[in-house]
C-alpha cells in the first residue's frame, strides 16, 4: 500500500450548463498526491475549485473523469472503504435545528453505520468542547459551537482524514485557536489534515504541504519549508556602466542578463550577504552606476502565480 493519503490522477469535473449559465470546467486535469499524516493546505482564489475538489473527495460531488484514491481506495471500485477514510467538515454549517449536539453526533454516527457500542459522542464533544451542551437544541448554539459541531461531526467514524474548507473565514480568534488546537492534536495522533484557506499566513503556520490551485489546474505544490525558502531568495538588480556579460558565480548564486542590460542575481539573503555579490562584480571589473533589492514575500508569490492568467 502507498504512503499517500490521496492520490488522484486526470481529475476533471465539467459542471453541466443549465437554463441560465453555461457549462463550467471547474477542474481540468488534476494530478494530486498528500502524504498520509500530513497537514495539507489546498489554497486558491475565489472559484479557483477547491470546494469542487473537496466535494469530490467527500463523495458530495460525482467527477467527470480521472481516478481518486482515498487511503489507497479507488472511489469508484471501493466506494464504502473510500468514504469511512475521509471526514469532511463543510464551509457552510447545515444543522438540523431539532437535533441537539449528542443527537447530531449520534445520527451521523448511524449514517456511518459505527455501531452503537464503538460510538465516541462523550470523547467527540469533550473534545470540541460542547459537553455542556450535550443535550442543547443546535438553535440555541453560537455561530462557533455550530462550527465546532461540524467538526464533532466529521470525526464520528474515526476517519484516517479529516477535511476542512475554509474552518476559519469569518471565526473568532478564539474559535480560530481552539480549531487549530484540535487539528495539532488530531494531527499527532496520527490523522492525516487536508485544509483550504485564504489567509496565507495561517498556510504557513500550519500546513507541512501546500498546493496552489488555480483555474482548475493545481498551479504548484510544495513543502511549506521550501515555499518559505522561496521567498527567503532576494534579487539584487545592477545597473553597470557600461554593457557588460555576467561574472562567473558561485552555485548559491543566480544570475541573468535582461534585455535592458541590467543584471540580476538572485540569492538566498540568510546565506549570502549581499556585500559578496558586490565584492564579485567589482572584481570582475564592471563598474556598478545603479543597484537596487527586489524582495518577495508569500503573497507576491501567489499573487503572481494565480493573477497571470
Ligand atoms: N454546482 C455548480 N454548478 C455550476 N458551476 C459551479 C457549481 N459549483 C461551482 N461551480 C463553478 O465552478 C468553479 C469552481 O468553484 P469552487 O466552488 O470549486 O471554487 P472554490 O475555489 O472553492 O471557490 P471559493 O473559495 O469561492 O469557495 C467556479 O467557477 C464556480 O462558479
Amino acid at each position: 500500500m502507498s504512503d499517500n493519503a490521496i492520490e488522484i490522477h486526470g481529475l476533471k469535473k465539467t459542471y453541466v450548463a443549465t437554463g441560465r449559465s453555461p457549462a463550467k470546467e471547474a477542474l481540468k486535469g488534476i494530478d494530486l498526491t498528500i502524504p498520509r499524516g500530513s497537514i495539507f493546505g489546498l489554497l486558491g482564489p475565489n472559484g479557483a475549485g477547491k470546494s469542487t475538489l473537496i466535494n469530490i473527495l467527500a463523495g458530495l460531488v460525482v467527477k467527470s473523469a480521472g481516478t481518486v484514491k482515498i487511503w489507497g481506495f479507488d472511489q469508484d471500485k471501493n466506494p464504502r472503504q473510500s468514504r469511512a477514510a475521509i471526514g469532511v467538515m463543510p464551509q457552510e454549517p447545515h444543522l438540523d435545528p431539532f437535533f441537539t449536539p449528542a443527537g447530531s453526533l449520534d445520527v451521523q454516527a448511524g449514517l456511518y453505520g459505527v455501531p452503537k457500542a464503538q460510538r465516541k459522542t462523550a470523547e467527540i464533544l469533550e473534545l470540541i468542547g460542547l459537553t455542556d451542551k450535550a443535550d442543547a437544541y443546535a438553535r440555541s448554539l453560537s455561530g462557533g459551537m455550530r462550527r465546532r459541531l461540524l467538526l464533532g461531526k466529521a470525526l464520528v467514524h474515526s476517519p484516517q482524514i479529516l477535511v476542512l474548507d475554509e474552518p476559519t473565514a469569518g471565526v473568532d480568534i478564539e474559535l480560530r485557536n481552539m480549531l487549530w488546537q484540535n487539528v495539532r492534536r488530531l494531527n499527532d495522533e496520527g490523522m492525516t489534515i487536508i485544509l483550504t484557506t485564504h489567509y496565507l499566513e495561517e498556510a504557513e503556520e500550519i500546513c507541512d504541504d501546500i498546493a496552489i490551485i488555480n483555474h482548475g489546474e493545481v498551479i504548484i505544490k510544495d513543502s511549506t519549508a521550501n515555499l518559505l525558502g522561496r521567498l527567503d531568495s532576494k534579487t539584487l538588480v545592477i545597473t553597470p556602466e557600461a554593457d557588460t556579460d555576467l561574472p562567473v558565480l558561485p552555485d548559491t548564486i543566480t544570475g541573468q542578463k535582461h534585455t535592458d542590460g541590467t543584471l540580476a542575481f538572485t540569492y538566498k539573503s540568510g546565506a549570502t550577504p549581499a556585500d559578496q555579490i558586490l565584492s564579485l562584480v567589482r572584481d570582475a571589473g564592471i563598474t556598478i552606476k545603479d543597484v537596487r533589492t527586489e524582495e518577495a514575500d508569500l503573497e507576491d508569490v501567489f499573487l503572481s502565480l494565480t493573477s497571470s492568467r
